[in-house]
């Protein structure tokens, strides 16, 4: 499982799915998308392939809504199925059951019953063995010039080859600013049968309402005034290619309903024209906003987006894949210093620290412009954590208290260490191994790393369940989890 859950709803747009959406919201830290109960849905979950599928089959007759459940547990073994009924029709529970369901819920929703569901669903997912056809963190990966290689940037770049192989579809990349909405489009069109033609990016923010269409659709002499000659759009532009719209969420309602008509008829007239003009380009959109909202507010047209979203692509942010921050940094000096012709530079391992810890609002962007801005202030060979910018410095406690910590799973070097395993054997001492002179045995050090082997062990022993690691320990789950997170062991276990 990625180190934030995903989880589809799909059910029709009703104040229950609602309620259970927000109450998922608040209450787990996971990625919720929400979906129509369509024929579509199996296609949806192929491209999208969540941890947890909360389907409403209460619209549905009973057969009906069994036969899907069924279908969907056969088709998507991986996924774990929560179906939404009635609380008047429980008779259902029975067959569910015997359909292997993990769970069910009731609708009305109860929030109490909901949690109750999600928490264990989460650690059922927790406790599984690693599903050996879903990808596997590697060293080091380089997609189209994306960096990542934690399991959710691996899951993604491998949605991204097969949506490639499918030339036509509409694909509605979300992700917060700065976390490579633009890099997945062109991973996309580098990747795809139209390679060969335009890639043309639009970014519907940063140009002015009136003009947007002018440059979107183009415009023919005598169009408006100053319009002295006919004038090609960017859509035509990437006839063959591929047409990136971002922010689709700031364009005007007008205007979609014109995009709209291009992704259903493949034709579009131009601001002044009378003809229809074919074209065969495909559309990529992105959004950092919540266009469900825009939707329920009118803003946004639903046709359009249910248009857009038939293949949904979620970047995730980059607090939610922190173990990819040294790729990434390394990545970005050896690219910087290399292009300056000086030598790379480290980060000190409570340097990284900082890093692994911050915020990143402005996500990889903001990682890159740090990485940048070393490399032309600061002329030494190591960044240490008081050669951070100020933003940074809040920080230092809490740095100062991991680093308290005789293990920590961090390398010096500004890259992972080689795994925290190693790092584990090597603090771990055996009583013979203690130099036990006078003033060397660090009685609190030793008692720290048995301990750490202690935890170890007990969650090898049980295959990453926390729970279970817990019992077997004696200890309760909260304090477990509260060790495991103090001595950063949390990426033993691919989190
Ligand atoms: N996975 C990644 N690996 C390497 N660099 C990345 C990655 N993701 C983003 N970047 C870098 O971060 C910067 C922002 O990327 P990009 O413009 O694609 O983000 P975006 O989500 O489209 O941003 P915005 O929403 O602000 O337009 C670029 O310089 C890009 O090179």
């Amino acid at each position: 499982m990625a180190s934030t859950p995903s989880i589809i709803i799909a059910a029709p747009q009703t104040p229950d799915s609602q309620v259970l959406a927000n109450h998922i919201r608040d209450k787990f830290n996971a990625a919720i998308r929400m979906t129509a109960v369509s024929a579509e849905l199996r296609g949806y979950l192929d491209v999208d392939c969540p941890d947890i599928l909360i389907v409403d089959i209460s619209a549905k007759l009973p057969e009906q809504g069994i036969e899907m459940v069924r279908e969907l547990r056969r088709s998507h073994p991986a996924i774990i199925i929560l179906p939404l009924i009635p609380a008047s029709r429980r008779e259902l529970v029975k067959q569910l059951l015997s359909l292997d369901v993990f769970l069910y819920l009731y609708t009305p929703i109860e929030p109490a019953e909901t949690t109750i569901a999600i928490t264990r669903a989460l650690e059922h997912l927790k406790s599984q063995p690693k599903n050996s056809t879903s990808p596997q963190p590697r060293e080091d990966v380089n997609f189209h010039g994306m960096i990542g290689s934690c399991r959710t940037m691996l899951r993604l770049f491998d949605l991204i080859t097969r949506v490639a192989e499918d030339d036509d579809s509409t694909v509605l990349i979300r992700g917060e600013s700065g976390t490579g909405k633009e890099m997945v489009a062109k991973a996309i069109h580098a990747q795809s049968s139209r390679s060969g033609k335009n890639f043309v990016p639009v970014n519907c923010a940063a140009i002015p309402d009136d003009l947007l269409e002018s440059e979107l659709f183009g415009y023919t002499k005598g169009a408006f005034t100053g319009a002295s000659s006919n004038k090609i759009g960017r859509i035509q532009y990437a006839d063959g290619g591929t047409l990136f719209l971002d922010e689709i969420g700031d364009m005007k309602p007008t205007l979609q309903a014109k995009l709209l008509r291009v992704l259903q008829e493949k034709e579009f007239e131009p601001v002044g024209g009378l003809k229809p003009i074919p074209v065969d380009t495909r559309v990529l959109a992105a959004t950092h906003c919540d266009l469900e909202q825009l939707v329920s507010e009118g803003r946004f047209r639903e046709d359009l987006y249910y248009r857009l979203s038939v293949v949904p692509l979620n970047i995730p942010a980059l607090k939610d894949r922190r173990e990819d921050i040294p790729l990434l940094i390394d990545s970005f000096v050896h690219g910087i210093t290399g292009k300056r012709n000086r030598e790379p530079f480290t980060f000190s391992e409570a340097a990284l620290l900082a890093l692994m810890n911050f915020e990143w609002r402005g996500n990889v962007r903001e990682l890159e412009n740090l990485v940048q801005h070393m490399s032309i202030l600061f002329g030494g060979r190591q960044v240490e954590f008081d050669d951070l910018p100020d933003k940074f410095h809040h920080l230092r406690e809490l740095v100062a208290s991991i680093m308290a910590e005789p293990s920590t799973d961090l390398a010096p070097t500004g890259k992972p260490a080689e795994s925290s395993e190693e790092n584990l054997a090597q603090a771990t001492n055996s009583i013979e191994n203690i130099p036990w002179h006078e003033g060397q045995v660090d009685f609190r050090e030793l008692i720290n790393s048995f301990e750490t082997e202690l935890i170890v062990h007990a969650m090898k022993l049980t295959d990453g369940n926390k729970k279970e690691a817990a019992r077997l320990l004696n200890l309760k789950r909260t304090t477990l989890l509260e060790k495991i997170k103090k001595k950063s062991l949390n990426s033993l276990w691919g989190e």
